[in-house]
């Protein structure tokens, strides 16, 4: 398949956290070549912007000049420009066919002022042009109070799209501004840097990869929620770290943990057999979560079965262990049951964290799982690796292993096995 080629017009962040080193990493992360144009360096990082040293017009000029003569380039993708940049950018949407997704970047979350109102008049221009802006609530406003204020309706001769951003996502166009869809959003409790920058990449990258528009913003609304989850944590606050958790992602990840359990002599199979499960990112239902349709069990000579394929709704027992620990960790998002032992647990304790909750406390009218994974990890305060009870009235006493994926769940299988092996 051609290599599809999106080109990234923006400014420099050294941290990587948000301009074009954030665009790259979220187009790399989506299949799509990420060719680069730097419009200005932009000391800072999550404690402030430190300046703002624009690029010569010649210079961008000959960046322009380059890409343009070698790659084919079907969408264009802005974050912070300068005066020279938009003229350039008009001059090549004359002779050249791409589309322009515009993340208008009129500050900073640190509150470093990128636009002045000269070139917010010059932005006026570069939006006519536009086949998606996305604006912040706060930009929109903005943009549009400045072109009320200065009368420049006129300039408008094509009614571009809008997605204006926030916790939901609001698509409209620019001149009538009715609502065509409005796409919502889980907001975690976290000022990540850079997510506009994520966002705004990652539906451009979509559009490149052929995508629909509504389906590009809802494909890329999971990937900057993924970047806050997965966000690197630094002194000062979070950068995001484009991440794409999709079904085929997770069906691989579980492959290649079955793979890797047939590697060990995998011999802690309770009587009802185990199952691993991986779930999306913060899964809604079972349905988000892919398991064994059949079980491990044990066989005749020490070893084990692997039975069933791995489908999408597959587990319900375990799917709500991981639907109740992703409200302690939204990264854990995997789990697998294995045969209690109580010699092994005191031992566990060494290398592990590990939480239980007792089945004789339990409410009446709840779901065992689901109440007893909250009741560990309130106990914990957060997600452990280990989490098992001693059963009860024919229920037979279990660990249950977790992790950020079914590689990771498989990997601390094969640690435990080894402790019990030599116990
Ligand atoms: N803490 C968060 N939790 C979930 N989604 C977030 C979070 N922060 C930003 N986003 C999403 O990232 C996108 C861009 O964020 P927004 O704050 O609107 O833009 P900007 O970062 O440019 O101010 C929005 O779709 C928003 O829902
Ligand atoms: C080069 C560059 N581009 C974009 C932003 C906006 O990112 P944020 O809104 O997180 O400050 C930034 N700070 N730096």
């Amino acid at each position: 398949m051609e290599k599809h080629n999106i080109l990234i017009i923006g400014g420099y962040d050294p941290t990587g956290g948000a301009g074009v080193i954030a665009d790259a990493k979220t187009a790399k992360v989506l299949g799509v070549n990420p060719l680069t144009i730097t419009t200005s360096i932009i000391p800072q990082n999550n404690k402030a912007v430190y300046n703002k040293v624009d690029i010569p017009k010649k210079v961008i000029k000959e960046q322009l000049d380059a890409i343009f003569e070698d790659f084919d380039v079907s969408i264009v993708k802005t974050g912070v420009l300068n005066e020279d940049a938009i003229n350039l950018i008009l001059k090549y949407k004359k002779d050249y066919d791409f589309k322009i997704v515009c993340d208008p970047v009129l500050k900073s979350t640190t509150n470093y002022e990128f636009v002045d109102e000269n070139l917010l008049e010059k932005h006026v221009d570069l939006f006519n042009e536009c086949y998606l802006i996305t604006p912040n609530e706060e930009e929109f406003n903005t943009i549009i109070n400045f072109i009320e204020k200065n009368n420049l309706w006129k300039k408008f001769d094509k009614n571009p799209y809008v997605l204006v951003t926030g916790t939901n996502d609001k698509l409209i166009t620019l001149k009538d501004k009715n609502v065509i869809e409005t796409i919502k959003g889980k907001k975690i409790d976290k000022e990540v840097h850079g997510t506009g920058c994520v966002f705004s990449s990652a539906i451009a990258s979509f559009l490149c990869r052929g995508e629909e528009l509504i389906d590009a913003i809802k494909k890329a609304k999971d990937i900057v929620l993924a970047s806050v989850v997965y966000a690197t944590k630094t002194k000062y606050g979070y950068n995001s770290n484009p991440t794409y958790i999709n079904k085929e992602k997770v069906i691989k990840n579980l492959s290649y943990a079955l793979y890797l359990l047939k590697k060990i002599n995998f011999s802690l199979i309770p009587e009802v057999g185990s199952n691993i499960a991986e779930s999306l990112l913060l899964p809604n239902s079972f349905k988000d979560v892919a398991a064994l349709t059949g079980r491990i069990i044990k066989n005749k000579l020490g070893g084990f079965y692997i039975v069933g394929d791995i489908e999408f709704g597959a587990s319900e027992h375990i799917a709500k262990i991981i639907l109740a620990a992703k409200n302690y960790d939204p990264q854990i998002r995997a789990c697998m049951n294995i045969r209690y032992d109580e010699d092994l647990i005191d031992v566990l304790s060494e290398k592990f964290s590990i939480s239980s909750f007792d089945r004789k406390l339990e409410p009446p009218n709840v779901s065992t799982m689901e109440w007893g994974t909250k009741y560990a990890c309130e106990k914990f305060g957060g997600v452990p690796d280990i989490i098992y009870d001693k059963g009860g009235d024919g229920k037979e006493p279990m660990i249950r292993v977790l992790g950020v994926d079914a590689i990771d769940v498989v990997k601390k299988v094969a640690e435990i096995q080894r402790i019990y092996d030599r116990m």
